[in-house]
């Protein structure tokens, strides 16, 4: 069978117009960069840096980095010298689009020196979707736990966590759906494998490795109190990136805002935040991040530092799109392609709770494949279907 250390499929690049790829850069990239520039009071410099990245990214080739960037030798050794010169679709597509985040990043200030240094251009998205409403909501839903058995509620919450990927602000920038759904939506569910693993030894450390802030990671948070307060995870390891990446992925500061907005809510969610914190400062829970967890590669590609760490892990879940296709491999995989063939590299048990917003699928049946093919493309990445998929 494949695997990714014999691929037996094309890598992903978006040289195809009209494939996703080709539209992500040529019709989301533009929308999401006028958004970033109506979002922030930025100067004349950073909106030329803007509108030259955006030039260049839709009608040019890729260019080096800034003068003097602090992590030109990790990008050495993540091959942009292998990519500089191509155009921007014709590089692998998992590679093209980590180096465009990473581009922006300079292009706003973020690395400074100067007045916009550590400034996350999506911040006022990120804050939007926190305070909204809806959130309130979706908390306020945290009351009606208790009426659930202890099954059941293991159930709604890893749903939960699965169906809060749906929220990516750069996938709803291109009307991406409001909701896939909960019922049809879920093309392959091994949550009941995802528990029984967890019950199968003593309890171990949990690895979430996260994806999206706000919508995303409150769930993400509630499920890390779930497992932790009733003794399924001895603790836990939350994963968040390094710096703002892919729109709405989260970073410290997110993890933080999220876990304040659980503290002072009201109900089951305020005692879902007191127990978070508690975690937080006792180390039960930690945040941690890795420079690769923003790197344009593949997980089979991680480092030894990061592949030790997890390794100590008793399960890892792994959140969302992108890290789906960093963990199964950005190529066109046949979609039945077994899931623990194409996991096999990663250090840990793994839990993938991803909904599908890009081409790669993968662990699906021959009947699921074949009827979702008959509708043609677009169920990959719609964003509404979503997979539970476990090598335990
Ligand atoms: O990882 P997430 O937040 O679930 O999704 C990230 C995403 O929106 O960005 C890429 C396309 O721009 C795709 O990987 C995916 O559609």
């Amino acid at each position: 069978m494949p695997s990714q250390s014999e691929p037996a499929a094309p890598v992903i690049t978006g040289g195809e117009p009209g494939s996703f790829p080709w539209r992500v850069f040529h019709e989301r990239h533009p929308v999401l960069l006028r958004q970033v520039l109506d979002g922030l009071p930025y100067g004349p410099e950073q909106r030329r840096a803007v509108e030259r990245l955006l030039a260049e990214s839709t009608g040019g080739v890729i260019g080096p980095l800034e003068d003097g960037a602090r992590d030109a030798a990790a990008w050495d050794a993540w091959g942009l010298g292998d990519q500089l010169g191509l155009r921007w679709t014709d590089a692998p597509f998992l590679w093209a689009e980590s180096y465009f985040y990473r581009r922006l990043l300079a292009a706003v200030g973020w690395f400074g020196p100067g007045p916009w240094q550590g400034v996350d251009p999506f911040g006022p998205v990120k804050a939007a979707e926190l305070g909204s409403p809806a959130v309130d909501e979706e908390l306020a839903a945290l009351d009606g736990l208790g009426t659930l058995t202890d099954a059941q509620q293991d159930d709604a919450l890893l749903r939960s966590a699965l169906w809060g990927n749906r929220a990516d602000l750069s996938f709803r920038l291109t009307g991406g759906p409001a909701s896939g759904d909960p019922r049809t939506g879920l093309l392959c569910d091994d949550g009941a494998r995802f528990w029984a693993a967890l019950r199968s030894g003593p309890p171990g450390r949990l690895a979430l490795i996260a994806d999206n802030a706000g919508r995303e990671l409150l769930p993400d948070l509630v499920l890390i109190d779930r497992l932790l307060s009733t003794g399924r995870a001895s603790s836990a390891h939350l994963y968040v990136k390094p710096q703002p990446y892919y729109v709405s992925d989260a970073t410290t500061a997110d993890a933080v805002a999220a876990a304040e907005r659980l503290l002072h809510a009201p109900g089951a969610a305020g005692a879902v935040g007191q127990r978070l914190r508690e975690a937080l400062t006792s180390g039960a829970l930690e945040i941690r991040t890795h420079p690769f967890l923003c790197a344009p590669l593949p997980f089979d590609a991680m480092p030894g530092d990061l592949r030790a760490e997890l390794s100590s892990a008793a399960m890892a879940v792994v959140k969302g799109d992108l890290n789906y296709r960093r963990l199964v491999g950005d190529r066109h995989w046949p979609a039945t392609t077994p899931f623990a063939d194409l996991t096999a590299h990663f250090p840990a048990p793994v839990a993938a709770l991803r909904t599908l917003k890009s081409d790669v699928a993968a662990g699906l049946d021959a009947a699921t494949a074949a009827r979702l093919d008959a509708t043609g493309p677009g169920w990959r990445t719609s964003g509404r279907h979503a997979v539970i998929q476990v090598r335990a």
